[in-house]
């Protein structure tokens, strides 16, 4: 058996002495699986992304990837197999969109080399693959929420990571456009790319499939395939509100609707 892309070992983390915020995170992924993060606001979703991305040390557990300790790979190794679309991006207002998005290929680029013309190209053609290729002159600072949302995946995408983390990367996003996104995630699935993303509807997991984990109150973790684990009674006491999940036989997956509202 190959060794997973990604292991998660018994991750712990706090911010203050005593209060601790992650507890016994564990689990692993191979290449092309989809995992999704859920969990209500404030659980700790950033942070353990953060975490895997190592711009935060846990305080206990170990992360490895593709076997080697996250922690002992150079910035630039890790920024070669693993790209992060965080929540709050903060840009330089005096880019361009193209500039920005070219920044992604920095891991790749010589010690004094700048952006050579594959490069461009590489840029172009996720820019593209986005609808985004018109704002590439546009300085970032222009653009509204939801097209800052999509050239930040894009910037991601030009890593040509093994292992994407998106930090609720549809939060900004209308309906078509989180189509748009869904449908990319599953072409890079498909493409053996390993996908970890946050959202803050159980329905974006359903829709993926996979594997997902639940930040559940009192640093509880709960992980598995997604039908197993997003159970009505599981997601109404991870959101502590009354939820449905129920088989639609038209979207041929599981629904999950507020429940009481009518
Ligand atoms: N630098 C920090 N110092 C202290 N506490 C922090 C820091 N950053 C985040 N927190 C706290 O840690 C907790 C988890 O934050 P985090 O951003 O990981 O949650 P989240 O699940 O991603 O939330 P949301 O869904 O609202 O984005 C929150 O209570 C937050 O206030």
């Amino acid at each position: 058996m190959s060794e997973p892309l990604l292991c998660v070992n018994n991750l712990s983390y706090q911010y203050q002495a005593n209060q601790p915020l992650l507890k016994g995170i564990s689990f692993q992924l191979d290449r092309g699986e989809i995992f999704t993060l859920l969990g209500p606001n404030g659980i700790g979703k950033s942070t353990l992304l953060r975490c895997l991305t190592n711009l935060t040390n846990p305080t206990a557990g170990k992360i490895t990837l593709q076997g080697a300790n996250l922690s002992r790979l150079s910035h630039r190794q890790r920024a070669q197999r693993m790209a992060l679309v965080p929540q709050n991006y903060q840009v330089n207002a005096d880019l361009s969109v193209l500039e920005y998005v070219l920044m992604g290929r920095i891991p790749y680029h010589s010690f004094f080399g700048g952006p050579s013309p594959d490069d461009c190209q590489i840029a172009i053609h996720w820019l593209q693959k986005l609808g985004i290729v018109a704002l590439k002159a546009r300085p970032l600072n222009t653009l509204s929420g939801g097209q800052m949302q999509l050239v930040a995946i894009t910037r991601a995408l030009v890593q040509n990571p093994q292992l994407l983390i998106l930090d609720e990367p549809m939060a900004a996003l209308d309906i078509r456009r989180q189509a748009q996104v869904l449908g990319l995630i599953k072409q890079l699935q498909a493409s053996g790319v390993t996908i970890i993303i946050t959202s803050h509807l159980p329905n974006h997991a359903f829709i993926l499939g996979g594997k997902v984990g639940l930040l559940m109150p009192n640093q509880t973790w709960l992980t598995g395939l997604v039908d197993k684990i997003a159970t009505a009674k599981n997601l109404q006491i991870l959101y502590q509100t009354p939820l449905k999940v129920f088989y639609s036989p038209s979207l041929k997956r599981q629904i999950c609707e507020i429940d009481g509202l009518n």
